[in-house]
């Protein structure tokens, strides 16, 4: 891949939601990594905000104490530079009041130049990103910005329309950034990447050839300190909506016509078109046993920590292949794994073992690329059995992994919007949600550590989940 490098016009972030929770686990570590290593433009100032007061040096002690203790302790020099570019606008920002927020942008243009590029990042619940973006409008905020929007978008099929034509009342397309950052993943890219540029795949990514493809992330943590966002959301939005169909899409997708970013985004998003509606028959959703009891979820919630799904895609490539997705939280492990089962030759000269085509992708971390293929059973006897060979991506040369969220917001100081979620690809993903919604299964109890409930376990059948069983 091309060096990343830092663009060369001054850049201004306003970052929404500053002192909140992803700001303090993933945004601001990403903005302090960026600047680390050279990847920020030379002329930047990062502006947080919020409804509270907070002074440009507690806004500062903030960060550190987030990169403390998400990141690493920052080094004295390279702290003192990024600490000198941050400001904290604090006292809300409505169409009615925009606070501290608007002289301090219009600062920021005076020492950086009218020409500096401004980028609006809203890293706030979903429910505040339409008042945000009606003040960004109203306020003059978005004249040529680039704006970020965190996941979901949208909390219901009607409220996701909504809310896109409030955005675009404001902003046209191209400036909208929708971050999923299952996307940002260095084996999510390899998805595509890995397909198109061997053949020995690409001719056998079909149906004649592959079996089911499963999607499985398990989570083995809580819900932290975020139960009213969570309680509010559920496995279903939180997950799999989200990550685990764009992650379909990236197997399912069609070849781009080039790795341009229009025709990259256009062939993830397009696919999802195809995605069937889902059988609410085929979903099995759960609630993990003691959720009810965690502080500041409510006693009688029947909120999903966990969803299972079979999914189908309605076109020549994918006919008849079910995509198995599953997620959830308080499971008996915590990975990030899509596997690409093949099938087993029509006929063999000899029995062979099951499971043995397996083409996988671990997503956690920097990523991995495993291989599960029969061989023979080195010896003197014709004994088959199943083998591994795994490709550690932070492992092969020249590997310079990036977090997500680093990748992502270079993509967005860039200006390269392929990593980035289109609103037709949006739409049609709660159009596959929509008869879940309409008809929503029983939610089952699973104890803490397993595998979810029972029935997820059937989905799969005649197969099974690779992971677990
Ligand atoms: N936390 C995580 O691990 C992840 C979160 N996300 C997404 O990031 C977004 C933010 O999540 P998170 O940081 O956890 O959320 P928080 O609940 O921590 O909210 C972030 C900040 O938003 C402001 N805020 C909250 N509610 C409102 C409101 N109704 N109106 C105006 N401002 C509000 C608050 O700032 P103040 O009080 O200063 O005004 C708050 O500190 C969500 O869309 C979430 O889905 C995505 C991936 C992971
Ligand atoms: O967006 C989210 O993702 C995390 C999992 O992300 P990762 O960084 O571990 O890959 C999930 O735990 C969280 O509930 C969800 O909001």
């Amino acid at each position: 891949m091309a060096q990343l490098t830092a663009p060369d016009a001054p850049v201004i972030i306003v970052l929404f939601g500053a002192t909140g929770d992803l700001a303090k686990r993933m945004v601001l570590p990403a903005f302090y990594t960026l600047a680390e290593q050279h990847l920020m433009p030379e002329n930047y100032l990062l502006i947080g905000t919020g409804r509270g007061q907070v002074s440009d040096e507690q806004f500062a002690q903030h960060i550190h104490d987030a990169l403390t203790e998400f990141a690493t302790a920052p080094q004295p020099d390279e702290w003192a530079r990024f600490s000198s570019r941050v400001r904290f606008a604090g006292g809300g920002f409505t169409v009615d009041d925009p606070g501290e927020l608007v002289d301090a942008v219009a600062r920021a243009r005076q020492d950086l130049g009218e020409n500096a590029q401004l980028i609006n990042y809203l890293a706030v619940p979903p429910v505040a990103f339409q008042g945000f973006t009606a003040a960004i409008g109203a306020h003059g905020l978005a004249k040529g910005c680039r704006a970020v929007y965190e996941k979901p978008f949208g909390s219901s099929p009607s409220d996701f329309r909504t809310l896109n034509a409030a955005v675009h009342e404001v902003l046209d397309e191209s400036q909208v950034y929708r971050i999923d950052h299952f996307l940002g993943k260095e084996a999510t890219q390899d998805l595509h990447v890995l397909r198109f540029a061997n053949s020995l795949f690409a001719g056998a990514w079909n149906a004649e050839h592959i079996e089911s493809v499963q999607i499985d992330a398990p989570e083995n943590l809580d819900i932290d300190d975020r139960a009213g966002f969570y309680d509010a959301t559920g496995a279903m939005l939180d997950m799999m909506i989200t990550h685990l169909f764009q992650v379909a899409a990236e197997v399912a997708m069609e070849q781009p016509a080039s790795m341009d970013a229009d025709d990259l985004q256009s062939a993830r998003e397009e696919v999802i078109g195809c995605f069937r509606p889902l059988d609410p028959a085929e979903v099995v959703l759960g609630q993990y046993d003691g959720y009810r009891e965690v502080k500041g979820i409510a006693p009688d919630s029947t909120t999903d920590t966990f969803v299972a799904a079979r999914m189908w895609v309605d076109n020549d490539r994918w006919r008849g292949v079910p995509f198995l997705m599953r997620t959830g939280k308080r499971m008996a492990a915590s990975t990030q794994r899509v596997s690409v089962v093949f099938k087993a030759p029509a006929s063999t000269p000899f029995p062979i073992p099951a499971d043995g085509g397996v083409l996988s992708f671990s997503l956690a971390g920097n990523g991995a690329v495993d291989l599960s293929m029969v061989v023979k059973e080195p010896g003197p006897g014709l004994s088959l059995v199943i083998s591994d060979a795994s490709i550690v991506l932070g492992d092969v040369e020249g590997a310079d992994a990036l977090p997500p969220y680093v990748r992502l917001i270079h993509d967005v100081l860039i200006g390269d919007r392929s990593l980035f979620t289109r609103p037709d690809g949006l739409a049609s993903a709660w159009n596959v949600l929509q008869p879940v919604l309409d008809h929503r299964p029983a939610v089952q109890p699973y104890p803490q550590g397993s595998w979810g409930p029972a029935a997820a376990a059937q989905l799969a059948a005649p197969g099974r989940w690779l992971l677990g069983q």
